[in-house]
């Protein structure tokens, strides 16, 4: 049977609470409720699990594949018979007990079928407005991730990561059609940067990219900006929302994807020639 051409991808923008139980309940019910408006390939936030900060990633870290959170995204992606992206939940390895930030994926069976550990992560200092530092409890993946599906190549970064262009062409140039990140921007760096983040990886790489942040929490030490968004390749929003727990949907369209990439075709004309290792052009 040839691949379809067009399916529907949908953001869950959780209301995160402390209470894991719940946020797990409220996941798994809000996964059907999108599958039965017709989504193929759900998301979940960054940290969907639990409270996010460093202070907190050791007490709710579990391992994978042996954890309540993998069990239940599996048992929800199987019954919803969806893809899931898995948000994102602090994952303890062992036996080395390092700590990461990691999103597991789903196919309707219910498989784990990739797992995406944080690469690049959120240390900042904006003097005055925000100071974060995940790297002072978490380790940083040292892998990109994209998985198969018989709608295309899927590419899947978290949060941080959507700031480093080289990760989403590199998922670009493997195939992807789409590159998806779930994430929890804040009240400094949300209005400054989530959408054209998200509009400027989608220009540049002629693909979809979705984002998929938590409901804000205005009692949380980490207050998360909300605002999650799909766009196409052209760069214009398909759906986005406020700062409440909601889910979007848009249609991926590869139809759209070709047309686009044929118009304009930089795609193509990349002068890999000029630059075929720009860490290695840095060298004097
Ligand atoms: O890049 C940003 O401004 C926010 C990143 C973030 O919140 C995260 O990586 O969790």
């Amino acid at each position: 049977m040839a691949s379809p051409s067009k399916f529907k991808i949908s953001c869950i923008q959780l209301a995160v609470s402390s209470d894991k139980s719940l946020n797990l309940q409220n996941a798994k019910n809000k996964i059907l409720e999108a599958s039965k408006n017709g989504a193929k390939l759900v998301v979940l936030p960054e940290c969907f699990n639990s409270t996010y900060g460093v202070q907190y990633f050791d007490r709710f870290a579990e391992c994978i594949p042996n954890g309540e959170s993998v069990k239940t995204l599996s048992a929800a992606a199987k019954e919803a018979n969806v893809y899931l992206i898995g948000g994102s939940i602090p994952e303890r390895e062992e036996p080395s007990g390092k700590l990461y930030n990691t999103c597991t994926v789903y196919d309707p069976e219910g498989n784990l079928i990739a797992k995406h550990r944080k690469v690049h992560l959120f240390d900042i200092d904006i003097p005055g407005k925000i100071t974060f530092q995940e790297s002072a409890t978490l380790n940083s993946g040292n892998s990109l991730t994209c998985f198969d599906t018989e709608y295309g190549k899927i590419g899947v970064g978290i949060c941080y990561d959507i700031r480093f262009p080289e990760m989403a062409m590199i998922a670009a140039r493997r195939g992807c059609i789409a590159m998806v990140y779930p994430g929890a921007f804040n009240l400094t760096t949300g209005p400054l940067h989530w959408e054209l983040l998200q509009r400027a990886r989608a220009v540049d790489n002629q693909f979809y990219v979705a984002t998929c942040s938590p409901a804000r929490d205005t009692s949380a030490s980490y207050i998360a900006w909300g605002y999650s968004t799909i766009v196409d390749p052209n760069g214009q929003i398909l759906a986005t929302t406020d700062h409440k727990e909601d889910i979007i949907y848009a249609d991926i369209d590869l139809e759209h994807l070709k047309t686009v990439r044929q118009s304009i075709p930089i795609y193509n004309q990349r002068r890999f020639d000029l630059y075929p290792n720009v860490a290695e052009n840095f060298k004097e």
